[in-house]
């Protein structure tokens, strides 16, 4: 007997192929979706639109949601809402949620945090699940082979009511990392260069699986940094082939997995692009030598290494990059050609979902251990759960931050996007670990600048946008 070869298909077709429960036309099909994640912000017309035509929701517990965006971060111990309508949407998510038996990390819960952080902390994530969310960040899934992407509030809606989603099929685009990251050089450095080099839309309408040994030697949450800004590039997914790496990290999270582990190994096997798979675009990048990254503009593509400058305008194509360079630097207040080291900074931020995981967190206190925080700048370190937090303090990071004069807040996007009370004032720089770095978006008139966690820390011992590698790690 002989077999029609298959065509070789990508991991991203694969992920496609076997959630299809149906194909609409020839660009869309409908998505079956194992997880649907929600927050108090991206849900409420959706669950009011249940209601308002009488619908249910028929797999509650293939949804999950978590207060994630307007809780304060204060470090006392109960989270009153001070600000009536953000007190408004955590109490209706917590009503919505009873109503139609959904799970959810409330505000009270010792386990509350950033979506993107509590989700996969608590084995909800997998190799091989459709995962979708109201929040662009959904992207971060694809370090555990998951294909997770945003949605709409409207597509919020058709999701709680059919667990499926009409989706357009995404180009794949393969960007292969060769070399290692030299000491001191995260996923963060990796990312922000990448998009950098591709732009903000360079990933537009692809899929990008990322491989290659440098991407092998990430740890998994540091492959969660690099597919979480996947989608500042403007991809519509990010995807790393599970590795074992990535299994051990959701078995460890899974108990319910241990009965079934021979077959999901078994599943889980397939998750790669076969060989000659085809994508639709290819990048390639060399890790070794590069160095630490900052962004310097108001995208996070205008960015450069901390050992470089920023660009002179007569460098950049005539159009719409100078022009947007121009008017970055004018919002920034800082000068064309200056080099990016020695800036004064006047806040740090240290947290989101990019980077505000336990090895981010121990990254910070690596360079905080035995140092004061510079006169004059305010720290914020800002878990991106109650585990993570709770993880920390058993490590005695927190006596770390404290000592170092650091303030330790409970877990929240907090100042990744200024939507509670966490907001900066005009005109203040902040070295943030977050991804964006948009006007306005940490407090208006404020600027951003993203850069990794260890970065984040040098610049607030030297209170001025620092190589991290030229301080020593103190005992
Ligand atoms: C509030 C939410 C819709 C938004 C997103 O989609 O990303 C937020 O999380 C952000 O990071 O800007
Ligand atoms: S931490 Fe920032 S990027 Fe992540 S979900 Fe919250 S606001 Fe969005």
């Amino acid at each position: 007997m002989t077999t029609t070869p298959r065509t070789p298909r990508t991991l991203y077709q694969k992920l496609v192929d076997s959630h299809t429960v149906a194909r609409l036309d020839d660009e869309n099909v409908l998505l079956f979706c194992d997880l649907h994640l929600m927050n108090e912000y991206t849900s409420p017309q959706a669950f009011a639109g249940l209601y308002e035509q009488g619908r249910g929701v028929p797999l509650p517990g293939q949804n999950v949601a978590v207060v994630s965006h307007i809780i304060p971060t204060h470090p006392t111990a109960i989270r009153v809402i001070a600000d009536a309508p953000s007190a408004l949407q955590a109490s209706n998510l917590n009503k919505n949620c009873e109503h139609f038996g959904i799970p959810l990390f409330d505000t009270h819960d010792p386990l509350q945090g950033i979506e993107h952080v509590v989700a996969p902390e608590h084995g909800l994530i997998r190799p091989g699940m459709v995962v979708i969310c109201g929040d662009s960040h959904t992207t971060t899934y694809g370090a555990l082979g998951a294909l997770g992407f945003g949605i709409g509030t409207t597509e919020v809606e058709h999701v709680l009511a059919t667990q499926t989603l009409a989706y357009r099929v995404a180009l794949a685009m393969h960007i292969r990392v060769n070399g290692q990251l030299a000491t001191g050089v995260t996923a963060k450095d990796l990312i922000l260069h990448i998009i950098g080099r591709i732009g903000a839309q360079g990933a537009r309408g692809h899929v990008v699986e990322f491989s290659g040994p440098a991407i092998d030697a990430l740890s998994i949450e540091a492959r969660f940094t690099l597919c979480n800004m996947a989608v500042e590039a403007g991809a519509r997914g990010a995807l790393i082939a599970p590795d074992a790496a990535a299994i051990d990290y959701v078995m460890a999270r899974a108990p319910d997995l241990a009965a079934h582990r021979a077959a999901a190994l078994t599943a889980w096997q397939d998750l790669r692009s076969d060989p000659g798979a085809r994508f639709d675009t290819e990048h390639q990048f060399d890790a070794s030598g590069l160095a630490p990254q900052i962004t310097w503009g108001t995208s996070p593509d205008q960015v450069a290494p901390i050992d470089g400058h920023l660009p002179l305008l007569a460098d950049l194509a005539d159009g719409p990059e100078r022009q947007s360079a121009r008017r970055a630097l004018a919002y920034t207040g800082l000068a064309e050609g200056a080099p990016l080291a020695g800036t004064p900074i006047q806040h740090v931020f240290i947290g989101s979902c990019t980077n505000g995981r336990i090895e981010d967190l121990r990254a910070a206190a690596a360079l905080l251990r035995g140092r004061r925080v510079a006169a004059g700048v305010r720290v914020m370190v800002v878990p991106g759960s109650g585990a993570v937090r709770a993880a920390a303090e058993a490590e005695g990071l927190d006596r770390v931050f404290l000592d170092a004069g650091c303030e330790w807040r409970r877990p929240g996007c907090s100042m990744c996007l200024a939507m509670n009370d966490d907001v900066l004032a005009p005109g203040v720089r902040c070295a943030s670990t977050t991804n964006r770095n948009f006007e306005g978006r940490q407090g208006r008139g404020a600027i951003t600048h993203l850069m990794s966690p260890a970065m984040a820390a040098a610049a607030a011992v030297t209170g001025r946008l620092t190589d991290a590698r030229t301080l020593e790690i103190l005992a």
